[in-house]
């Protein structure tokens, strides 16, 4: 379980952001929906623990992440939660092999080619392995951000706006591939948007006003 009690955030020179209270079983899949500038990404920071707020408590599973020393919490992150960004931020020099590996040791996890192999296999890019991130196409980019933020099993796998360059077809089908990987991973899913398209894959909505 996963949640945000009387959370509430203040950038400098800024006027507070509070969230209502926020509880996520195991296992669920939500839409964080809202207009833009509500605080979706300062949303998203604050789950996974990159941005502590000026107030209340977040917790993921039993521990409350904001107790944790920032290292500790970075390794928390690796290993605890994933994390698919508009953009893929691949390293260019390594191939998908590589920059998959290299998501296991940033979490300090044995380095695992099988893992790599599955995870690709379940994207449908197996035969990409070997390639450099240059050699492939926008979709096939992103379902490679996808297993990378799948890699280490996360219990949590977050999408920040993974739809919203993308025409109505495609954005059916990476909903899709978001759905079907955190069941496969068993992993809690939460995909941030301001795209009102996607709202009928979901059945739970948390959103901002
Ligand atoms: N580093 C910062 N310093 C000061 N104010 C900030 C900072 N980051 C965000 N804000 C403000 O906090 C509010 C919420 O921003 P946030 O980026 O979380 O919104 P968002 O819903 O993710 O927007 P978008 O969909 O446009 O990315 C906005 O009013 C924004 O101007």
């Amino acid at each position: 379980m996963i949640s945000i009690q009387a959370v509430a955030h203040n950038y400098p020179g800024g006027n507070q952001i509070k969230f209502k209270d926020w509880q996520i079983n195991s296992g669920d899949q939500w839409l964080l929906l809202g207009a833009s500038g509500s605080g979706k990404t300062t949303l998203l920071h604050i789950l996974t623990g990159i941005l502590k707020p000026q107030h209340g408590e977040v917790m993921l599973g039993e521990t409350s992440i904001y107790r944790l020393s920032s290292k500790a919490r970075d390794q928390f992150r690796g290993r605890n939660i994933g994390i698919i960004f508009q953009r893929p931020h691949l390293i260019k020099s390594l191939t998908i092999a590589e920059n998959l590996l290299l998501a296991q040791s940033f979490a300090k996890l044995p380095e695992d080619m099988n893992r790599v192999k599955e995870v690709l296999a379940s994207l449908d890019i197996a035969d990409k392995i070997n390639n450099y991130p240059s050699e492939l196409s926008q979709g096939q980019l992103q379902r490679v951000s996808i297993a990378r933020a799948v890699i280490n099993k996360p219990a949590l796998l977050i999408a920040d706006e993974p739809t919203s360059s993308l025409d109505d077809k495609n954005t059916a089908a990476v909903l899709q591939l978001l759905i079907q990987q955190s069941e496969i991973n068993q992993a809690t899913l939460i995909v941030a948007t301001h795209d009102k398209r996607v709202k009928d894959a979901f059945t739970n909505t948390y959103e901002l006003l």
